[in-house]
């Protein structure tokens, strides 16, 4: 965990880090540190700016202020993409796109291959983050014949598949089913035991909760608070558990 890396530079920082998005100013000044091996929430209402603030770590979209680092070089000089993966907020747009499930989480490995052909090496990794989904045997499908919890899933695996040491993921588990939820929470509990970093937008903890070593709390595009979780670590939300419990909530929407 962090402490055994305390001289190496944190895998992700954002220090005061502003943003508009038209004439919106989005982000106020956020400060957000990822340490390495570490999991990290990003929590808020609608609207605080969640999205907003992994869309501008991974660089799409433009800080009008302050400083982002990845692995310790500012973004602006940033070029090993491979390092990161990328789960987006659900979308079923893409959806749309001709391409099957294997040819959408191969796109995974691109940023590793540059442009040489995927190899035997890349098809594994993509049948393994296939398989860590649950969705090997719809490889051949085409992702626009996918429900939209399955094409989530897809996104993930192709995150999974480029084998990244940070994955910034977008409310990974909206609209997955609670079976799909606890295989999606092993597939990122066997990540972390990997000592991959990870930090995630979620408005409830659910089964992910075990994994959570920080919550970061947004309200209106600034960092409201910021908590440990080790009291949440035994309050995991068990799909197979008692139906009548209660999700782990943030607070913010209930
Ligand atoms: N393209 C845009 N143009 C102008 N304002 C935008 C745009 N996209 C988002 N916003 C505004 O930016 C603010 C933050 O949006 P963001 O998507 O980051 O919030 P969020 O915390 O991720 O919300 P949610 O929980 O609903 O996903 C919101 O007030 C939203 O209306």
């Amino acid at each position: 965990m962090a402490d055994e890396h305390t001289t190496a530079p944190p895998v992700l920082s954002l220090r005061g880090v502003t943003a508009s998005l038209g004439a919106r100013r989005v982000l106020r000044g956020i400060d957000l540190t990822v340490g390495r091996g570490e999991v990290v929430a990003l929590l808020g209402a609608n609207g605080s700016g969640k999205s907003t603030t992994v869309r501008t770590a991974v660089g799409q979209v433009a800080a009008s202020g302050g400083e982002t680092e990845l692995f310790g070089t500012p973004l602006r000089r940033f070029r090993q993409w491979w390092r990161v993966g990328y789960v987006p907020q659900r979308s079923t747009a893409a959806a749309g796109v001709p391409a099957t499930v294997r040819e959408v989480v191969s796109a995974g490995r691109l940023a590793r291959r540059r442009l040489r052909p995927l190899g035997r090496g890349d098809r594994a990794a993509v049948h393994r983050a296939l398989e860590l989904v649950g969705l090997a045997d719809r490889a051949g499908d085409s992702v626009s014949a996918l429900s939209g919890g399955q094409h989530q899933r897809v996104l993930i695996a192709r995150a999974l598949a480029g084998d990244p040491e940070l994955l910034v993921m977008d409310e990974p588990l909206a609209g997955v089913d609670l079976l799909s939820q606890s295989v999606l929470a092993d597939a990122l509990r066997a990540q972390v035991a990997r000592g991959v970093s990870v930090l995630l937008v979620l408005h409830e903890l659910g089964p992910l909760a075990p994994l959570i070593d920080r919550t970061v709390v947004l309200h209106d595009g600034r960092v409201e608070r910021v908590e440990g979780t080790a009291h949440l670590h035994d309050q995991a939300c068990h799909p197979h558990g008692d139906p009548a419990a209660e999700p782990t909530r943030t607070g913010l929407l209930t």
